[in-house]
């Protein structure tokens, strides 16, 4: 999967493209991280990219015309690695607190793009035609306020680049997929057995795996209820787990 980042602060995108499992996937080559600097597409000895908001007020905006240039130049660059340049296989994305929250689907939809651009704000934000002519959805992480987008950028890439298929290893998106989904997640325990006079659930350490994992269901469950009865609340079980809920009930009347 191809991303172009449109950032004033490029160096920031290090983070996701030399760490940990993004890093690795840069590293395969199943997925390629690029960042364009709008600085490089002016024309003034001052490479400008902000100004004085017309109508005053604080702060400077961002200006059309290099964050346009910096949009061309990143379809180009997505079209020569194979991507269908247009808003349904590479949509130009703006992260912005004026977006829809990103969720856990919304990122699992994005998966299927060939790539995406996307778009860093700084100061008050862009000027207004830049967005109307070239943006295709906005995104936001959530109800605060953070300095600029290259964060809520790094988040979108990485919730996406973890749902691409062969990036996590078989296990993981095995069990991405049963039960965790909707839930919150168990407990973890790992060496030494003691740690500050505490020790290891003991059914962990019966090798029980029908155990263990029913076990692990009733502690997501447990936490879920007590700590996001929200989540809770929208919680749809499979077959499976409403078979395991009756039994948890069960065993709750005994
Ligand atoms: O670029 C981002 N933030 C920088 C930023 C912060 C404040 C302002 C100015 N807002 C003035 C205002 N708002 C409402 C009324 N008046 C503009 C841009 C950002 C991208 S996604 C995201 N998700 C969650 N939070 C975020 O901040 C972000």
């Amino acid at each position: 999967m191809y991303f172009a980042v449109i950032s004033i602060f490029p160096e920031m995108f290090a983070t996701i493209r030399e760490f940990g499992i993004t890093g690795r996937a840069v590293t395969q080559k199943q997925v390629t991280i690029e960042c364009i600097n709008p600085r490089d597409f002016t024309s003034d000895n001052y490479r400008r990219i902000d100004e004085r908001p017309y109508g005053g007020g604080p702060g400077m905006v961002m200006m059309a015309e290099p964050l346009s240039q910096a949009i061309e130049d990143a379809r180009l660059r997505a079209s020569q690695h194979g991507c269908r340049v247009d808003k349904a296989h590479c949509p130009v994305i703006y992260m912005s607190p004026q977006g829809q929250t990103l969720s856990e689907s919304s990122v699992v939809d994005m998966t299927e793009y060939d790539g995406m651009i996307i778009l860093c704000g700084r100061y008050e934000g862009i000027d207004e035609r830049l967005l109307s002519q070239y943006v295709d959805m906005e995104i936001s992480l959530g109800d605060y306020v953070l300095t600029g987008g290259e964060l809520p950028a790094m988040v979108l890439m990485d919730s996406v680049i973890r749902r691409l298929p062969d990036i996590m290893g078989d296990d993981k998106s095995a069990e991405q997929d049963s039960f965790v989904d909707g839930l919150l997640d168990c407990p973890h325990y790992t060496k030494p057995h003691e740690f500050a006079g505490m020790a290891v659930p003991e059914v962990l350490l019966s090798g029980h795996h029908a155990n263990i994992a029913k076990w692990r269901f009733s502690q997501q469950v447990e936490r879920t209820q007590a700590r996001r009865p929200d989540l809770w609340q929208a919680f749809t079980p499979t077959v499976e787990q409403a078979k395991w809920l009756k039994a948890l009930a069960k065993a709750d009347k005994k």
